[in-house]
């Protein structure tokens, strides 16, 4: 039993070291490979994807942009416009069919001209205004007069054109002896440039928007900004990038990384020297990880399985070799029988059974006659082989139910479940007239053997041992009395041959 105990424990402690071994091993392997992923993930998106947006981004707006600079550069050129100007301003219609002109074939949003001796606004449909100090909306117009560059690039909303967001080029134009006249150009609306980001944003799920040198978002695509942020709100007002915000203080380029609402955003930052402003390009992890995080969970689905089956094969495996050891522990290598140990298991459960059911059970105790004499006379071999036979003899006798034993040597017992004493009597009678009459062929003789049997019958309060105890009185009389015979303990009507 205490064997059994520590054979179990065992078994336990290895099944249990094969679980720890295998799940830490599928764990790990699991978990390299989930990090190693998203490293690579995270680096194309860092390295790869968002400085190729920005690249692609940034030479669609120079490309959007060389054109307008181009004409603009012309118009400030031209002769026409500064000999007008110079001979007075006359003919407004000479100046608004020349910006309607160049409107038209260039296919500008918007064309002016702003006179810097009358500060007349000139455009293709005719004076627009008079420009001034005063007006915040001019300020533009001040800063081109004292500006050293030739020209700028300004994104303003257009006046003349329902307040549209409108990258304006605006040229300085001088007269012949370099005295300036006024300033020049087209507007170019920049709903091309919203289109591109709208495309961007459905294709490839990331938020692209400008912020200008204060940190305020200057353009988004047509719907909205990072987090639904709008036109003209501050980084400061957003979340996340508000944080990050705070720690730059001021925008600038580079690859930053920043948290909102759990998620996980990456962010490449560009400066657009021609608008003065900061091209953002944005993108959270979150539906890229999702799938490496399945490819996780399904992994480890996948170990959970293998870890299982494997258990399984290897418990049932264990059991297996376990009932083999503990049946040849239990039984006679020569005969095939259970031994002693087996015996004590399996007598203990009749006897419990009998006295528990109420049902007569009989111990006989068998020993085969002059068996030294049949050693010594025909060898070993011829003995096992004669025990061998007995042995088989025994269980074609018997039921399937009763239990047979090899005691030790050439005794064996025999445990006869619900029979009685009369029973167990005859059924000893008819083993030993067959024994008497078997022949056991060995090298061309044909060897014999009797066998002397003892019969006791369970008492109530009998143990194993007091009851072969008995059934030993009634063998040791059976010898006594010339062997060959069955001899019943206590001695009874029934006992004498
Ligand atoms: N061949 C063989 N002989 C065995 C085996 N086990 C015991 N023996 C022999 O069985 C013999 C038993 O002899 P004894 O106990 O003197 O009894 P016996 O000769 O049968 O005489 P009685 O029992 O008095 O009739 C011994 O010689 C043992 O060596 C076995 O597995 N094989």
């Amino acid at each position: 039993m205490l064997l059994k105990e520590h054979s179990k424990n065992g078994q336990q402690l290895l099944v249990l070291m094969l679980v720890l071994l295998l799940g830490s091993g599928f764990l790990a392997t699991s978990l390299v490979s989930y990090q190693a992923s998203l490293k690579s993930i995270r680096n194309s998106i860092v390295n790869t994807e968002l400085p190729l947006t920005s690249d692609n981004v940034y030479s669609e707006i120079q490309k959007d942009l060389v054109r307008p600079i181009l004409i603009s550069s012309m118009m400030s050129r031209d002769t026409f416009v500064r000999d007008w100007v110079m001979k007075g301003e006359k003919d407004v219609e000479q100046m608004t069919r020349y910006l309607h002109e160049v409107q038209d074939h260039y296919g500008a949003f918007t064309s002016f001209f702003v006179s810097d001796r009358t500060l007349t606004y000139y455009q293709s449909k005719g004076v627009l205004k008079q420009v001034s100090r005063q007006e915040p909306r001019d300020v533009w117009y001040f800063r081109v007069r004292d500006m050293k560059e030739p020209y700028e690039i300004n994104v303003d909303v257009d006046l003349a054109n329902q307040d549209r967001l409108t990258i304006f080029i605006n040229y300085k134009v001088f007269d012949y002896e370099n005295r300036f006249l006024g300033a020049t150009g087209v507007g170019l609306a920049v709903d091309a440039v919203i289109k591109l980001i709208d495309d961007y944003q459905r294709r490839y799920d990331r938020s692209i928007y400008f912020v200008d040198t204060t940190g305020r978002i200057v353009l988004t695509g047509a719907q909205s900004g990072p987090m639904g942020a709008k036109v003209g709100q501050s980084l400061s007002e957003i979340p996340g990038l508000k944080e990050l915000q705070a720690k730059l203080k001021r925008p600038q380029s580079g690859k930053f990384e920043y948290h909102e609402q759990g998620r996980n955003h990456f962010l490449n930052v560009r400066y657009i020297p021609e608008l003065d402003w900061y091209l953002f390009v944005d993108k959270h992890e979150g539906g890229l990880l999702e799938s490496v995080r399945k490819t996780l969970y399904l992994n480890l689905l996948i170990c959970l399985i293998v870890t299982v089956v494997v258990l399984i094969l290897v418990n049932r495996q264990i059991r297996r070799y376990q009932t083999r050891i503990t049946d040849l522990a239990n039984a006679d290598s020569l005969t095939g029988l259970p031994n002693r140990r087996g015996f004590q298991l399996l007598a203990g459960q009749a006897l419990q059974e009998a006295r528990r059911d109420r049902k007569p059970l009989v111990a006989l105790l068998l020993d085969l006659d002059h068996f030294k004499m049949l050693n010594d006379t025909y060898g070993h071999q011829a003995g096992d082989l004669v025990l061998q036979g007995f042995s088989q003899n025994l269980r074609d006798s018997l039921r399937q139910s009763d239990i047979i034993c090899r005691w030790g040597g050439e005794e064996f017992i025999i445990l006869l479940k619900d029979t009685g004493n009369a029973n167990a009597r005859q059924l000893a009678e008819k083993i030993r007239k067959e024994i008497a009459s078997k022949r056991y062929p060995y090298k061309g003789v044909n060897l014999s053997v009797t066998t002397s049997i003892g019969l006791a019958e369970m008492h109530p309060d009998d143990s194993l041992d007091s009851l072969l105890s008995r059934a030993d009185k009634g063998l040791y009389r059976a010898k006594q009395s010339g062997r060959d015979c069955v001899c019943v303990e206590p001695t009874g009507n029934l006992d004498a041959l």
